[in-house]
């Protein structure tokens, strides 16, 4: 199998995702102060802003890992905000964490079959009355696995144990996991931070192409350099909410864009 039998989000769905009026408060501090806007299917959105803006506490609410207080998110006009992050994924939006999370004692081939879309063999009497449909999936997984693995660049690593390997790395699997269950959008949590150079270049090589075959993205990165020659639209957060939205040109050059920076701890 190739990369070529993946398809984003499968025939159905787009990966739209609408956020409307989101907030999320933390006691006093309302983290995610009243936000809106949209990712339009098959574009790379970029969410940016000073340290503290409330772009991760917005991931988290559309990930499904926090509630919000009140406000609405649609993946494909269907409100997923409530759901847990396992029906949120199931839907066809998948996240990367700032901080890569794989299971460090198994190898990186064992992280990326833990994703299968379906697992036949999970359901127990299965393995006793269809054994051949589970053994065919079971392959298909594998040889799929083994495609995305290669799509990513870590085919030389797979035995290794996703521990042991370097953050860049890391953060491929967290790609290659995400890819496992066709999503319509992947939410990526600042996939160049920590990671050397040749990496970042594999990395945005990945994004480039993925998105090409009508991945939507939306993409929280402080490196501008990124932001600017990947994003179609970016999106500015400063203390909750939205100050500006547009072009990565025009909103390079906007000044409460540059005042935000200038005022809150810079990226
Ligand atoms: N679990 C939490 N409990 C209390 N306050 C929180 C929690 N998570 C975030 N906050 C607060 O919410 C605000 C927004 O934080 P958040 O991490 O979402 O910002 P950010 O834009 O992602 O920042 P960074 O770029 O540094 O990752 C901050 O004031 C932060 O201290």
């Amino acid at each position: 199998m190739s990369i070529d039998a993946l398809s984003p989000g499968g025939k159905r769905r787009s990966g739209r995702l609408d956020i409307r009026n989101a907030v999320r408060s933390f006691n006093a501090v309302r983290a995610v102060d009243g936000v809106s806007f949209s990712a339009e299917p098959g574009k790379i959105t970029g969410l940016i802003g000073p340290n503290g803006a409330g772009k991760t506490t917005l991931f988290n609410a559309v990930a499904g890992e926090l509630g919000v207080d009140s406000g609405e998110i649609r993946l494909d006009d269907q409100r997923i905000d409530g759901l847990p992050p396992h029906k949120v994924f199931s839907k066809g939006l998948a996240r990367t964490f700032q901080i890569p999370r794989p299971f460090g004692g198994m190898t990186v081939l064992e992280n990326v079959m833990l994703v299968p879309p379906a697992q036949l063999g999970e359901r127990f009497w299965n393995t006793w009355l269809r054994p051949g449909a589970v053994a065919r999936e079971e392959k298909k997984n594998l040889e799929k696995a083994r495609a995305i693995i290669e799509f990513c660049g870590l085919t030389k690593v797979e035995r290794q144990l996703a521990g042991a390997i370097s953050g860049g790395q890391q953060k491929l699997v967290e790609l290659a996991r995400a890819l496992m269950a066709d999503p319509a959008i992947i939410l990526l949590d600042e996939p160049g931070a920590g990671v050397n150079p040749a990496l970042l270049d594999t990395i945005v090589d990945r994004i480039v192409e993925l998105n090409q075959r009508g991945m939507t993205f939306l993409v929280i990165e402080h490196n501008m350099d990124f932001i600017m020659s990947l994003c179609d639209k970016v999106v500015v957060m400063a203390a909750g909410k939205v100050i500006a939205e547009g072009l990565p040109e025009d909103v390079r050059a906007d000044k409460s864009v540059v005042e935000a920076y200038l005022g809150g701890a810079a990226a």
